[in-house]
């Protein structure tokens, strides 16, 4: 079958080429209905990566956030028309230590290959998580990036110690809104206190117990642990503002992605004996905690309604354009493509 696929050939240029999909019986055929921009297809479509980046992974179709409805399937796990999630981790081996989503082995969508922008996706059965029919789409379409949060958090239970009393969230943005979200639900007792830059976003943040500027935090506040969700060249501010107000044997959670080395201050790291672990992406185990989580829980997806952003009817290689741009210039908010490809 000839598939339209929509790929970014060099910065802020699609084009469409037609690639065949080979109809076997171990592939299920999806049609994307809303996908959503990640801050990791805006670097590429920007072409904020590294030049020899750049020119290892492009042309490449973009975006690793979304959902779509099953066209095909001789796999027989989905009626035609289910609504699905789709799982960009590609996982070719098992290990038994080793999270799917850790194994140098695995592929990721709109990383190392085709992402979502195409007008099918074939993908095995085991990359689809079935969705609930009344969910919101548009919050459907990003629970990629929710998925990454539980996964850290998840993580976060194992590696860290049980006083949790009070725990920090740096970044004001998507990944800190989520992460402090699922944070209150999943740890009801813990106090969330979040730390941005920004006070008309922090005024968002209606569930959590405090917020603060990080230019304003009061001397006395201490913290049992935190997370990181801030990237980018900040990103090392954050985490060294974290060291110098966390408690002994606190565990740092680091999230957001920087292009460049961050320093830290890695004296205080050993003085105060902390622990320091990074997270990325996720694995079908942490979108099907998630899901449930969503069916249990219906105010948490009322909550991610609060930043569903821009929604956008993609037509054209003229609409995606607009999209991205528009993405770029929002001053919070998932940018949402309504896919009519
Ligand atoms: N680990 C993973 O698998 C994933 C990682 N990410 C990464 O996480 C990072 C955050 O993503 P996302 O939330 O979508 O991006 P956003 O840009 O929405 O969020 C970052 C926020 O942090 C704020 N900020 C800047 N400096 C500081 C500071 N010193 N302390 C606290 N907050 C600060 C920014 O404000 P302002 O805009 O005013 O600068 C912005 O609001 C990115 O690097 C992204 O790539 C995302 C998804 C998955
Ligand atoms: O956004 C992410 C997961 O949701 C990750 O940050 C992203 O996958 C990193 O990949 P890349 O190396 O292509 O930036
Ligand atoms: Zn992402």
């Amino acid at each position: 079958m000839l598939n339209t696929v929509y790929q970014l050939v060099r910065p802020r240029q699609f084009e469409v080429v037609f690639k065949d999909i080979t109809m076997d019986d171990k592939h299920v055929i999806v049609h994307p209905t809303h996908l959503s921009i990640c801050n990791a297809d805006q670097r590429y479509y920007q072409g904020l990566r590294a030049e020899a980046v750049l020119k290892k992974k492009l042309p490449m179709a973009l975006i690793h956030e979304g959902i779509g409805r099953v066209i095909y399937d001789p796999t027989g796990h989905f009626e035609q028309g289910t609504l699905v999630v789709m799982i960009p981790n590609t996982p070719v081996e098992q290990d038994e230590i080793i999270a799917e989503n850790y194994l140098r082995s695995s592929k990721f969508r709109a990383s190392g290959f085709d992402g979502f922008m195409q007008e099918y996706v074939s993908m095995e059965p085991d990359r689809l998580v079935i969705l609930p029919e009344d969910i919101n789409l548009s919050v459907a379409a990003f629970t990629e990036i929710v998925s990454v949060s539980y996964h850290a958090i998840q993580r976060f239970l194992r590696f860290s110690h049980e006083r949790r009393n009070v725990i920090g969230v740096w970044g004001d943005g998507n990944l800190g809104y989520i992460t402090s979200l699922l944070l209150k639900k999943l740890l009801p007792n813990t106090k969330v206190c979040v730390f941005g830059v920004n006070e008309y976003k922090l005024n968002d943040f209606s569930f959590v117990d405090d917020t603060y500027l990080v230019t304003d935090i009061p001397e006395d506040l201490h913290l049992d642990h935190a997370f990181e969700c801030v990237g980018g060249a900040a990103a090392s501010k954050a985490i060294n503002q974290i060291i110098d107000y966390i408690n002994p044997e606190g565990t740092i959670s680091i999230m957001g992605v920087s292009e460049d080395l961050a320093p830290i201050n890695t004296r205080m790291v050993l003085e105060k004996g902390l622990r320091i672990f990074g997270s990325s992406r996720s694995g079908r185990a942490d979108f099907q905690g998630l899901i449930n989580l969503y069916k249990e829980h219906p105010e948490v997806v009322n909550h991610l309604e609060k930043i569903v952003g821009a929604e956008i009817k993609v037509r054209s290689i003229a609409d995606m354009t607009k999209a991205f741009e528009s993405d770029i210039h929002k001053i919070m908010g998932k940018t949402v493509m309504i896919w009519d490809n």
